[in-house]
């Protein structure tokens, strides 16, 4: 087999319905006798041209319109693993919408049934996954803290819980009862911040939310002092790249500021967030960022060993991704 040119690596920041590509929209919407709004995947693919995060969620929410049934989410799931552990993906902790499906009519035990089938599947792709239900920020809190028992009364398979949708005006304070609901179970806590609010949404996140993982967080380094705790208490940022780029975070990747974030010294890792619509799954990302940065192999081993130790793995299975890293960094540089 060739040696991949990415290393294996984890997957911290995957939304498992930013993974709904154009031609799967088009085939569920014909196996479910969902009219679309568009001829075919061309005329879909043509309104991909985002201006901000506001206008990627509004077609994101959109087209989940096609996922009605639990077949449908093990599809969605397996689909996606499939793609990840062909770019050397070996373990995804997934993030899902719990009420984007609820406010369509969809059950939650469709839903979560049918995303445990799909991640058992993807074991048998040799890639593992877990699940992050989460919560979506414009939406009230009181409706957060209801779909969380929901999903603890189906036991629902679910390792932690995050916060995503629109940032800005949906500040952490909103959600500090449902988080603190959510440390009570033992769940692991994470949060969208830093994407396209200010430093400040990342500082709540940490002290009222109790977030082990920032997602994004790049807009933490407009605030150095935030940054420099970041560094000190080794809070994980889950940056993606690509995205960035297409939600204009960044006008071009030359400009996104992973090489200020590396240098601080931070616990930084690369992700994909929502692959189908911004040109790339994890792989892409680490080489889009290696080529954009000229970073060498062993700058991309150090994102994923970081990837790897910000996961929620066991510490022996980190330890075996920790060897595997080493073993294709010894590969590809034989005389090291
Ligand atoms: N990049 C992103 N930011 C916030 N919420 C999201 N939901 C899906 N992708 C998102
Ligand atoms: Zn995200």
């Amino acid at each position: 087999m060739p040696v991949l040119e990415t290393p294996p690596t984890v997957e911290l920041h995957l939304h498992i319905e930013g993974t709904l590509e154009p031609e799967l929209i088009v085939a569920l919407a014909e196996r479910n006798g969902v009219t679309l709004p568009y001829a075919g995947v061309e005329e879909l693919r043509a309104r991909y041209d985002f201006t901000d995060l506001q206008s990627f969620l509004d077609l994101y929410y959109d087209n989940m319109a096609v996922l009605r049934t639990a077949a449908d989410f093990t599809l969605l799931a397996e689909t996606y693993l499939r793609r990840a552990a062909a770019g050397g993906v070996r373990h995804a902790e997934i993030f899902f919408d719990p009420q984007a499906h609820l406010v369509r009519g969809v059950a939650l035990a469709e839903v979560v049934t049918g995303l445990a089938e799909g991640l058992r599947r993807g074991e048998d792709a040799g890639i593992t996954s877990t699940l992050i239900a989460c919560f979506l920020r414009d939406r009230p809190a009181e409706e957060a803290c209801e779909v969380l028992e929901q999903l603890v009364a189906l036991d629902a398979p679910i390792v932690g819980i995050g916060l995503d949708s629109t940032e800005v005006g949906n500040p952490p304070a909103k959600f500090v009862d449902v988080f603190a609901r959510a440390k009570e179970l033992g769940l692991h806590r994470v949060a969208h911040a830093g994407e396209e609010g200010g430093p400040e949404c990342v500082a709540e996140a940490l002290d009222l939310l109790g977030a082990e993982r920032i997602d994004h967080g790049v807009r933490a380094l407009q605030d150095p002092a935030l940054m420099a705790r970041l560094v000190a208490e080794r809070v994980p940022l889950t940056v993606c790249p690509l995205s960035n780029v297409r939600l204009k975070g960044v006008e071009t990747l030359a400009d996104h500021p992973l090489p200020a974030l590396l240098d601080t010294g931070a616990l930084v890792t690369i992700n994909s967030d929502d692959p189908a619509y911004f040109g790339g799954y994890a792989d892409d990302n680490l080489l889009a960022v290696a080529d954009t940065f000229g970073l060498s192999d062993h700058q991309l081993a150090d994102l994923a060993r970081n990837a790897v130790v910000a996961s929620f793995l066991p510490a022996d299975r980190r330890r075996a991704l920790l060897a595997e890293v080493d073993d294709w960094l010894a590969t590809r540089c034989p005389d090291r």
